[in-house]
């Protein structure tokens, strides 16, 4: 548990940015609600739900004013004219269909990770938000956290030389997942964009991609063997190891580009099985990337949620290691108090006012992203998650 000073709440001003919500989902109050609370020009207006009693529950709960219920509430909320942005935390299969409405309907879209089930869908998303004037992010929170600036900031510095590898795990163990995860859980439905590698996945490798600063470039898939899960196993994965080569900009390791011999691995687990005999002893839960450079690594503890907690380890191969931890970026912006989902709310808000974000993705970013994560799925030997058949009029 994390014991922090938490600012009093704003003042909110009149003109503040109207979010409305698709889906009373788990997600929501992490990566919104209370974000919101802290941001003086956000207001979380209204709440779609299926769900009459769940989404009035809802409502109440987290004092939203407007509920919309039942079988049109999200293209009902779409359609408000009293809200700006809509939040979509939806499966992941429904994101593509509904960030394409809301744009449609003139709202700036904040999309749950990953934005869409194909890359080919993200591009025409991002076309549409271009063409339309209208802000779209993709919700990969850590990689808007200071901490993950510093470790890539260490790794760009040169003091520990070229890098030569990376590897990002994260993974939680068997005994633990069925408290995170029911078993009608969207997670592990291919209908839905379900999959390890679409959930967990995002996070190593949008973070070691950021981290490395090849946030832009495609890596090439080398290996990829999954794991299926019990209740769909030719198609979706309860976990997923992958290899790829790297691409560094040919400045940080020449030698590297041209040998392609940085190399990249992760591992992600809905639930990592126990070890030992019978497989009784539990495994912790991972999270955690390294960077192996010529003089050293650098290892981030917590990448995923490292406003809770995170330390950087900078072990050099001659010297003492060293321990960091970055809460606010290192000219002194952000607060000691924002976790990731606060400091990605400030980026989306900064861009919709025409503000410079301390980070802002391209959608080369995110489409690249998505493009790897079709290779990762078609070397495991399984189908890339399926396109949506909603087909947009205005794209
Ligand atoms: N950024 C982060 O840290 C995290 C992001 N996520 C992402 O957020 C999204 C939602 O995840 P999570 O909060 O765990 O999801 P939940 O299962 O808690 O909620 C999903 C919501 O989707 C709605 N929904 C609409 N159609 C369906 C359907 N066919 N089956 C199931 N639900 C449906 C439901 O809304 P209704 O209320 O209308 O019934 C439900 O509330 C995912 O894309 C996930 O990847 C998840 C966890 C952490
Ligand atoms: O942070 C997270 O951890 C567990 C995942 O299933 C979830 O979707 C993800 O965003």
């Amino acid at each position: 548990m994390c014991f922090r000073n938490r600012p009093p709440p704003p003042d909110l001003s009149t003109s503040a940015l109207r979010f409305g919500i698709l889906g009373a989902a788990r997600i929501a109050p992490t990566a919104l609600i209370t974000p919101a609370k802290t941001h003086p020009d956000v207001v979380v207006a209204a709440i779609a739900c299926r769900g009459k009693g769940r989404g009035e529950a809802f409502a109440q709960k987290h004092n939203i004013p407007k509920t919309f219920t039942g079988p049109t509430a999200y293209q009902d909320l779409i359609a408000d004219p009293d809200i700006d942005a809509i939040y979509i935390a939806l499966p992941n299969g429904l994101h593509f269909e509904w960030a394409m409405r809301a744009l449609q309907a003139n709202k700036h879209v904040l999309v749950e990770k990953p934005m869409t089930n194909t890359a080919a869908e993200a591009q025409q998303l991002f076309a549409l938000a271009s063409k339309r004037g209208l802000v779209a992010l993709e919700a990969i929170h850590c990689t808007f956290h200071p901490a993950l600036h510093r470790a890539r900031e260490i790794v760009d510095s040169g003091e520990l030389g070229h890098v030569k590898s990376v590897a990002g795990t994260f993974t939680l163990p068997s005994l633990l997942s069925p408290f995170f995860f029911h078993s009608d859980d969207p997670r592990f439905r291919y209908d839905l964009g379900g999959g390890c590698m679409m959930d967990m996945g995002v996070y190593p490798l949008a973070a070691l991609r950021f981290i490395t600063a090849s946030d832009t470039a495609p890596l090439a898939v080398t290996s990829a063997t999954a794991t299926g899960h019990a209740l769909d196993a030719t198609r979706v994965d309860r976990g997923m190891h992958a290899t790829y080569t790297l691409p560094l900009p040919p400045t940080w390791n020449p030698e590297a580009a041209t040998k392609a011999d940085v190399t990249a691995e992760m591992t992600v687990d809905f639930a990592t099985p126990g070890w030992g005999p019978f497989g009784l002893l539990p495994r912790s839960i991972k999270n955690e990337i390294t960077v192996y450079l010529e003089g050293g690594e650098v290892f981030v503890y917590n990448f995923v949620s490292p406003g809770m907690f995170h330390y950087i380890k900078v072990r050099p191969k001659c010297g003492r290691t060293r321990y960091e931890q970055a809460y606010r970026f290192r000219n002194g912006w952000g607060k000691r108090s924002w976790d990731s989902y606060r400091y990605q709310l400030e980026a989306f808000v900064d861009k919709v006012r025409g503000h410079s974000p301390a980070l802002w993705p391209e959608p080369v970013t995110v489409i690249t992203q998505l493009k790897i994560i079709e290779d990762v799925y078609v070397k495991a030997g399984m189908p890339p998650r399926c396109a949506s058949s909603y087909k947009a009029r205005d794209a």
